[in-house]
C-alpha cells in the first residue's frame, strides 16, 4: 500500500452511533477487542466480550465479522468459532461450524520458521509464532533487535517468495495474495452482509487495507488509538472505548 494512500496524522472525530445503523461490521482483534499484551499466547478473551458481539451481531441481522492476523484455528479456539471469520490476514475464511478455507502450510513457511528460531535462540527476548499457514518473529521483549529482524524477514521473503507482513512489535512472513481489504471484498459478497454499509476497526498497519475497502464500498474505517497516517475517519483511543461504543450500540440497534 503506497503511503499516498493514508491523509496525514490528524486527531479524527469519534464515530457517531449512527454510523452502525445498517452497517457490515468488520472488527480486528488484538489491540482492538482486547488490549496488547507481552505475549502472542497471553491473550484472552472474556464471556462478556463474546456476549457482546453475539449481540450486536443479532442487531445487525447477522453482518459482523472478525478480520485477524490470527490464524482462524486460533481465532476459534480464544472462543470465536460462532462467528464469520477471516483469518491470516485476509488468506483464510470460516463460518461458524464450517471448515476453513483457504491455503495450506507451504514448506517454505518452515524454513523460515527454522531460520527465525535459529535468530531468536541467538538473541534474548525474541520469540517465534508459529501460525497456521504463516510465521511471526515478535521482538516486544527485546525491541533493539527490531531493526535486525525486519532486515531478516525481507531476505527470506526474497528467497522464498513470500511476502513481509508488518504488525506492532513483531514481523511475519505468509503466502501474498491477500489483505485485510480483500478479506472486506469478499465478506461483503456474502448473504450474511446483506447490503450492509462496511465499517471496518481497527489498530494496526495492517487495517489500513480494510479501511481502505470499507470507504471505497461507501462505508467508514474507525482507527483505535493514537493519530497516524491513516485511511480511517473516526478514532477510538483503546480498547475500553471500542467495547463502550460497541456496547452502546448493540443497546440503541436493540
Ligand atoms: O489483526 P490482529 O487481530 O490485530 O492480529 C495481529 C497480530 O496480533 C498478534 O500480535 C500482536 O498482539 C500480541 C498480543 O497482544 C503482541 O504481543 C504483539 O506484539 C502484537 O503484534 C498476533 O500474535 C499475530 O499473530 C497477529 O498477526
Amino acid at each position: 500500500m503506497p503511503d499516498s494512500a493514508l491523509a496525514p496524522a490528524i486527531a479524527l472525530p469519534p464515530p457517531p452511533l449512527s454510523l452502525l445503523e445498517g452497517a457490515a461490521l468488520f472488527l480486528d482483534f488484538d489491540g482492538t477487542l482486547t488490549p496488547l499484551v507481552h505475549r502472542p499466547d497471553a491473550v484472552s478473551v472474556d464471556d462478556a466480550l463474546i456476549d457482546l458481539l453475539a449481540r450486536l451481531r443479532d442487531r445487525l441481522d447477522g453482518r459482523l465479522a472478525i478480520v485477524s492476523g490470527r490464524s482462524i484455528a486460533t481465532l476459534k479456539e480464544l472462543g470465536f468459532g460462532d462467528f464469520q471469520l477471516a483469518g491470516t490476514h485476509g488468506l483464510e475464511f470460516a463460518k461458524s461450524g464450517e471448515t476453513v478455507e483457504g491455503p495450506g502450510r507451504l514448506p517454505a513457511i518452515d524454513a523460515v520458521q527454522r531460520a527465525f528460531h535459529a535468530f531468536a535462540d541467538e538473541r534474548p527476548g525474541l520469540l517465534v509464532e508459529r501460525k497456521s499457514i504463516s510465521v511471526g518473529l515478535h521482538f516486544r521483549g527485546g525491541p533493539q533487535w527490531g531493526a535486525q529482524a525486519d532486515a531478516l524477514a525481507e531476505r527470506l521473503a526474497a528467497e522464498h517468495g513470500l511476502i513481509v507482513q508488518r504488525g506492532k512489535m513483531m514481523v511475519e512472513l505468509r503466502p501474498g495474495g491477500a489483505d485485510k481489504g480483500s478479506a472486506v471484498q469478499a465478506l461483503m459478497r456474502l448473504p450474511e452482509m446483506n447490503d450492509g454499509v462496511p465499517v471496518f476497526i481497527g489498530d494496526d498497519v495492517t487495517d489500513e487495507e480494510g479501511f481502505i475497502a470499507a470507504s471505497e464500498l461507501g462505508g467508514a474505517g474507525i482507527l483505535v488509538g493514537v493519530p497516524r497516517p491513516t485511511a480511517a475517519s473516526f478514532c477510538l483511543e483503546q480498547v475500553a472505548a471500542v467495547r463502550h461504543y460497541l456496547a452502546q450500540g448493540a443497546a440503541q440497534l436493540g
